[in-house]
């Protein structure tokens, strides 16, 4: 798929091991995302590809292993240091408050840029006020992008599915990542709300440049969007390449696609 530059390693994983207990959930993953490239992770339930996204954003430690971020290799990074280094996610379970609007869901992904110390921010006087309306005014471009307006003031839980998973997006966006993970954005949704989420998908890697590494178990729209998949099955790493090159893998059709889709 040829829509933009892609750049040089912004994310190296190598030699990753992650194990719970008994459970090895990850063993000795390596591979890299470049920047503006959408990068997918496929398998089967169960194969790693959450454990996967959790390690790279601060969520678990790597029992082995290490990951090189814009140059900086850490094997322990908390999700607040990750975040601050221009990491964001979204969550196949999404963590949204749900009592708060929409537009108060997505001003929480403002909260590592807000400078101002938190009394000022109580009682919204001089800088705190002026930042808090950049803020704000940031936020309504997000809602504008996600064609979400009709909704800014309605509690997020009175949403339906598809729409969550639209403000659980804003959410992270608001951070202004250069690497956004997104677990399973599409899990749950009919085929028009899909479209919609493929469509700001690609929007958000060709107008802001976004990196994106994705989870989806929805193979038409991996094969239809990404640059480079890897293919994750019992924690271990069996392809890796162009949707093209995944698709005709033996191990890959044996574990995963059962037939060439
Ligand atoms: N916090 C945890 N404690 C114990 N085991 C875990 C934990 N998280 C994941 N696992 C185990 O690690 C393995 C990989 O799970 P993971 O959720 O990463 O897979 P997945 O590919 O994302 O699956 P799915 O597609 O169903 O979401 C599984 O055997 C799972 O039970």
């Amino acid at each position: 798929m040829q829509r933009r530059h892609i750049g040089d390693v912004i994310l190296d994983i190598r030699n990753i091991a992650l194990r719970f207990g008994g459970v090895q959930a990850l063993t000795d993953i390596s591979f890299d995302v470049r920047e503006h490239e959408i990068r997918a992770i496929i398998g089967p339930n169960g194969a790693g590809k959450s454990s996967m996204l959790n390690c790279i954003n601060g969520v678990y430690t790597p029992t082995e292993g290490r990951i090189t971020f814009r140059g900086r290799t850490f094997s322990h990074m908390n999700p607040r240091q990750v975040a601050e280094m221009g990491v964001a996610r979204t969550f196949q379970n999404l963590a949204l408050f749900k009592g708060m609007s929409v537009i108060d869901n997505i001003m929480t992904g403002r909260n590592l840029q807000i400078k101002s110390n938190i009394l000022l921010q109580a009682l919204r006087i001089g800088p705190a006020e002026r930042e808090e309306i950049r803020h704000r005014a940031f936020v309504e471009k997000i809602i504008d992008f996600l064609e979400i307006q009709a909704w800014r003031k309605t509690p997020v839980g009175q949403l339906p599915y598809g729409l969550q998973k639209r403000v659980d997006l804003g959410r992270a966006l608001a951070m202004q990542p250069q690497v956004l993970l997104l677990d399973e954005p599409m899990a749950g949704m009919n085929i028009e709300e899909k479209q919609d989420m493929c469509r700001f998908i690609l929007e958000i890697n060709e107008e802001f440049g976004t990196t994106i590494v994705l989870i989806e178990h929805d193979m038409g729209v991996v094969m239809d969007i990404s640059d480079r998949v890897v293919v994750l099955d019992y924690g271990k790493k069996i392809g890796d390449g162009t949707p093209e090159d995944v698709r005709n893998n033996d191990d890959v059709i044996r574990a995963y696609l059962g037939t060439a889709h």
